[in-house]
């Protein structure tokens, strides 16, 4: 999926699930572990077997009001006066950090989210890291706009811009690249100064927490990091993003999420950068490596159960290769052997919680409803026992459905896929820009101009050929329509994270 950290450590062990011991989340505010003032906490449990991983500390105004305060009090400090060289060495030393406790982090990720040890090993946590390495190194070599003018009065003057941070900034995280997704907002953040308030999904508080750990090892001033957990509307995601004393606020999740949170940015103004739902279009062209297009869909389909943005739920196969290509991805989803996180042949987690399964199967029923050849899975897989009360669900594939059936429209976020056929370049053009949504897509040919020309064609913000989710963070990253607003990525991320001021010099 990503190479981008493959020099970073990949893990000897990872703790066991399912989970015997339970503890408790806290927020951490001003470089401490609190509880909340209330004494409300909700449950975080395992999604490979049901069990208690732990109760979270539910966050309310109290707690949002003192992290944003020591945010603020952060900005106002040494926090805030530091040379950018001092601020990068300190996140090279979190990066550093995240590495030498990388089995505490994997463990955490996995326990969190049943993934496979073998795909966080390899995604998550080395991104983890990743991120404050890259955006240390952007923020380091990044140069501003100069301009010389002549005045009236026969003098001149030099303009010059400076990068300032915002300010506080509230980051608002989803649970299916937990780590991966907080860092990639939380890195950049703090390589432009700024200080953040975090607000972990209630379904993943793990790593959130344990960053906390590696702030204050590495000697990140208090107040800088700061984690409050809870749930969404009427609790700490609806007061942090609706805080008068939060600068701008980034999230990434469900479409209707980030409506609601703009809702909230209006009051005060703030600037937001959403990356949000996706109802992406994997294309093969007859002409495309036929096996490389087969690995490629199908792991844009199935990988993490299906639950990540840039994932793949409407493929579109040229006509000449289709059933040939519906019989291979069918026989790649077969072989994806669900299972515990830490078995090497276990080739699919669970989803994220039952309340996640019972949506993503209400989508099996509707494709069924709707008419939908069910190619391969469409219900719950036989599971042993012990892990019977976890989240597990079949991959899917469905042929036969038009394209306004509801499994063909809506983002589902699970491991399934509709595959259609179709018969000409402009035809798949316009099924494929034929949604609200404009996040990604995987295009397959080895026709070049066919290859360049679908670049430009399809309506995304990303738009991969012959490849899917390889990454470079240097690059900008987010969606079109209503996947999302802004990019963020490399330069593009200080665009958000900074602004520009400009300092206008007379001289004679
Ligand atoms: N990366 C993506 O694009 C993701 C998309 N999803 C989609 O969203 C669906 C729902 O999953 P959720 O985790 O419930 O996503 P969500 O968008 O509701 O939640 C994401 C984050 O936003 C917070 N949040 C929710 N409502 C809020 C509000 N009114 N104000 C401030 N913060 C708020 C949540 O507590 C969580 O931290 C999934 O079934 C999937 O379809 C979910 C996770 C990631
Ligand atoms: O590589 C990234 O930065 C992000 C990848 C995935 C998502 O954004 C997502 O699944 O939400």
């Amino acid at each position: 999926m990503n190479d981008v950290a493959n020099d970073l450590k990949s893990p000897s062990s990872a703790r066991s699930t399912p989970h015997t011991e339970t503890r408790e989340f806290r927020h951490f505010i001003d470089g401490a572990f609190v509880a909340s003032k209330s004494g409300r906490t909700f449950e975080n449990r395992n999604p490979v077997d049901g069990s208690l991983i732990g109760q979270v500390c539910e966050g309310g105004r109290a707690e949002v009001d003192a992290a944003v305060a020591a945010a603020r009090a952060a900005m106002d400090g040494p926090w805030g006066r530091m040379p950018v060289t001092q601020r990068v060495e300190l996140l090279y030393k979190v990066a550093d950090e995240i590495t030498r406790r990388f089995d505490d982090f994997l463990a955490a990720e996995v326990a969190d989210t049943g993934k496979p040890v073998s795909l966080a090993s390899h995604i998550d946590i080395p991104r983890g890291a990743a991120n404050f390495k890259v955006f240390a190194d952007v923020i380091k070599n990044v140069p501003t706009e100069t301009f010389e003018m002549a005045t009236p009065d026969g003098g001149s003057a030099l303009n010059y811009a400076v990068r300032v941070p915002r300010g506080v900034i509230a980051v608002v995280c989803p649970w299916n690249l937990p780590l991966l997704l907080m860092t990639w907002k939380v890195g950049p953040a703090l390589a432009c100064g700024n200080a953040v308030v975090v607000k972990p999904s209630e379904e993943t508080p793990a790593t959130a927490t344990l960053l906390g750990e590696v702030m204050n090892a590495v000697g990140i001033p208090k107040g800088v990091y700061n984690v409050v957990h809870g749930l969404g509307p009427d609790s700490a995601g609806e007061f942090l993003t609706s805080h008068r004393d939060v600068n701008a606020i980034t999230f990434t999740g469900e479409t209707r999420t980030g409506e609601a949170i703009m809702g909230a940015a209006s009051k005060g103004l703030r600037p937001v950068s959403f990356e949000l739902g996706g109802k992406n279009a994997g294309i093969v062209f007859a002409d495309a490596d036929f096996d490389a297009a087969v690995d490629g869909i199908a792991r844009a389909a199935f990988v993490n159960c299906g639950q990540v943005c840039l994932g793949t739920e409407r493929v579109y196969v040229e006509r000449p290769i289709f059933d040939r290509f519906v019989a291979a991805l069918k026989s790649r989803a077969e072989a994806m052997k669900p299972g515990l996180p830490q078995d090497k042949s276990t080739g699919i987690g669970p989803l994220i919680s039952q309340e996640h399964l019972a949506k993503v199967l209400s989508y099996y029923d509707k494709a069924r409803a709707e008419g939908a050849t069910i190619v391969t899975g469409g219900g719950v897989p036989q599971m042993p026992d012990e892990l019977r009360k976890g989240a597990w669900v079949q991959p899917t594939i469905w042929t036969g459905l038009p394209e306004t059936a509801t499994v063909v429209r809506e983002e589902i976020f699970g491991p399934c896929c509709h595959i259609a056929p179709f018969d000409s370049e402009d035809e798949v053009v316009h099924l494929a820009n034929d949604t609200p949504y404009g996040l990604c897509t995987t295009v397959w040919t080895t026709n070049l101009s066919r290859g360049l020309r679908m670049g430009t064609r399809i309506h995304v913000g990303l738009c991969w050929i012959n490849s899917w989710f390889l990454r470079d963070l240097r690059t900008p990253f987010g969606g079109s329509k209503q996947s999302g607003i802004g990019r963020e990525g490399g330069v593009h991320s200080l665009e958000f994270y900074t602004e520009l001021r400009n300092v206008c010099v007379k001289y004679a």
